[in-house]
């Protein structure tokens, strides 16, 4: 399998190719800011991309054109943004996931059944924290998290609460914190904390090697490309639906 990696040279793009390496899969063009991955694009099976939120919509457009499948793990994207190019996405074989761990695809199935049992008398909260390098805020997996909660709680974005300051008055039962801790060269935690009177659970997972998204991307990659067009995530991956 011959992958085009957008992003190569930043953390997850070398992560990858050190996965494809091990995976027996080729990257055949390696591109960052300023090439035009047009040029790349005939020689590859598939597309990886760990790159910029401003780099996916032009990716996507010619993924669509030439009619390849496309890995995208970039996150930061708004959700009027996102929602844009999820249809573009839908017009190819495509996933599009936040987090390729194993473990965090768990955490994601194990919180919507914690959201699910323990649900308004637990004070939910999610916490994340990331290398100080990090540009996006909160998480790719925090954001999917969060959005399992609501779903589950049948709750509104206008639920969420973004940290805390001042005089904010007593928690509301309908609140849902979020807090973006950053510092030193943390690769990825995710807690989401499940408060009641009496009792506290928290669901954690810590990532401590970028190799468990990199080997996910190109798992993700091998199964893509014989897959229909539209949106996948990589629960369909791992075949946890
Ligand atoms: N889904 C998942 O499992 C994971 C997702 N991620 C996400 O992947 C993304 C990349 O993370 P990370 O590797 O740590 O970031 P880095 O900053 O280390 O790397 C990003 C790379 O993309 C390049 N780049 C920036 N803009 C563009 C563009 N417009 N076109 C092509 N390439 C571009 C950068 O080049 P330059 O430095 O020159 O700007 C750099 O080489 C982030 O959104 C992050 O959240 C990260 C880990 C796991
Ligand atoms: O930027 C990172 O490093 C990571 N980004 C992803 C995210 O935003 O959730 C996944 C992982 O936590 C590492």
């Amino acid at each position: 399998m011959k992958i085009l990696l957008n992003g190569s040279k930043g953390r997850m793009g070398q992560a990858v190719a050190a996965a494809a390496a091990d995976m027996q899969a080729t990257i055949s063009a390696a591109i960052d800011a300023g090439d035009d991955a047009a040029t790349h694009l005939g020689a590859c099976d598939v597309i990886i991309d760990f790159s910029s939120h401003h780099a996916t919509g032009k990716l996507l457009e010619l993924a669509v054109t030439r009619r390849k499948p496309i890995v995208i793990g970039t996150t930061g994207h708004a959700a009027d943004e996102k929602a844009r190019l999820l249809a573009l996405a839908a017009q190819v074989p495509c996933v599009w996931a936040g987090n390729f761990s194993v473990g965090v695809n768990l955490l994601f199935a194990l919180t919507r059944r914690a959201t699910a049992v323990l649900g308004a008398d637990y004070d939910t909260e999610v916490i994340e924290m990331h290398h100080r390098f990090k540009k996006d805020a909160p998480s790719g997996t925090a954001a999917r998290l969060l959005e399992i909660i609501l779903e589950e709680r049948k709750l509104t974005a206008n639920a969420l609460k973004h940290g805390r300051s001042g005089i904010t008055g007593e928690r509301q039962p309908s609140e849902v914190g979020v807090h973006a801790l950053r510092g030193g060269d943390v690769v990825g935690d995710h807690t989401v904390l499940f408060a009641a009177l009496g009792e506290r659970l928290e669901l954690t997972h810590k990532a401590s090697d970028r190799g468990i998204f990199a080997r996910g991307a190109v798992r993700a990659a091998k199964w893509v490309v014989s897959q229909k067009p539209g949106v996948y995530d990589m629960q369909d991956v791992l075949g946890l639906k």
